[in-house]
């Protein structure tokens, strides 16, 4: 489903500021994979999800989604085969307008807006059964402006907007960092509902050890721009904070740094 091959990525290349951020990560997901991406600051996860999603042209190496070669495809028609949530909840959605407005733009994605501007009764008895299954009770405010939900009904909501059209990809780049525990138990635990529903192929980084093991099937390790530990399986069940801990200095050669965000 996605393949990345010997992807290098530079930034500032040749200036004090150089950095080496991705250092030839290979990585082959199948369909329906679920994994969960972890390392410490500046190991290089976002970076890879932003070369999947075209943010910047890579150095070298090659990206492949569901067959087709999208390395050298813009940003913009890469992200029809991609769903993507943020850590801020104040990304993905926009604030001025309802709910039920939010899910017809997800909904007309790609397609001509000016086509039809209003929302149909049949489409709002979609949203209402859409939001419904999140159980936030978001399905008897549709036209409340999306500004006023909380951060996590907010993250709920850009997931349901990210997977409306069932992208061939989702990404999720600490989408429940900015949320109290509970909230972000809760959005983690729609993430595994839509994911399962739809047997989506998911990458998601998190910054919490246990959520890396509790979700998904696989779970990988970053490292210094590479990819250090790939665990899926019944591994991946047994696993505890300290394996990965055992592991992270096992493969890195080195000591577990104090680290708090990881081993939270
Ligand atoms: N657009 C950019 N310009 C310059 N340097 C960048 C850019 N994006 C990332 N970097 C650098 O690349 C390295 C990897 O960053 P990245 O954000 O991928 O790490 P991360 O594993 O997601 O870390 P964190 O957990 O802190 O978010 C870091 O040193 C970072 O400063």
């Amino acid at each position: 489903m996605l393949k990345l091959i010997d992807i290098h990525k530079t930034f500032n290349p040749g200036t004090i500021n150089e950095k080496v951020a991705l250092n030839g990560v290979d990585l082959h997901l199948n369909e329906g994979d679920f994994v969960t991406v972890i390392g410490g600051n500046g190991a290089g996860k976002s970076t890879m999800l932003n070369a999947v999603a075209g943010a910047w042209p890579v150095d070298s190496g090659k990206i492949i989604i569901g067959g087709t070669d999208v390395t050298k495809l813009s940003e913009y028609k890469r992200a029809a085969y991609l769903g993507r949530v943020f850590q801020d909840p104040m990304t993905g959605t926009a604030a001025t307008m309802g709910i039920e407005e939010n899910l017809a733009l997800a909904k007309r994605r790609g397609k001509s807006r000016l086509l039809r501007p209003g929302i149909t009764r049949q489409e709002r008895e979609e949203y209402h059964e859409l939001l419904k299954i999140l159980g936030l009770g978001l399905e008897d405010r549709l036209t409340s402006k999306v500004g006023l939900l909380s951060g996590g009904q907010r993250q709920a909501l850009t997931l349901l907007m990210a997977t409306l059209k069932k992208p061939q990809l989702l990404l999720l780049d600490e989408h429940t960092a900015a949320l109290d525990p509970k909230t972000a138990a809760k959005v983690l635990e729609i993430t595994d509902m839509i994911v399962t529903r739809d047997h989506l192929t998911t990458m998601m980084i998190t910054h919490n050890m246990r959520d890396a093991i509790t979700h998904g099937n696989r779970l990988i390790m970053m490292w210094e721009g590479k990819i250090i530990l790939d665990i899926q399986g019944e591994e991946k069940k047994k696993l505890t904070v300290k394996d990965l801990l055992d592991k992270f200095e096992e493969a890195s050669g080195e000591e577990f740094s104090n680290d708090s965000a990881l081993l939270s």
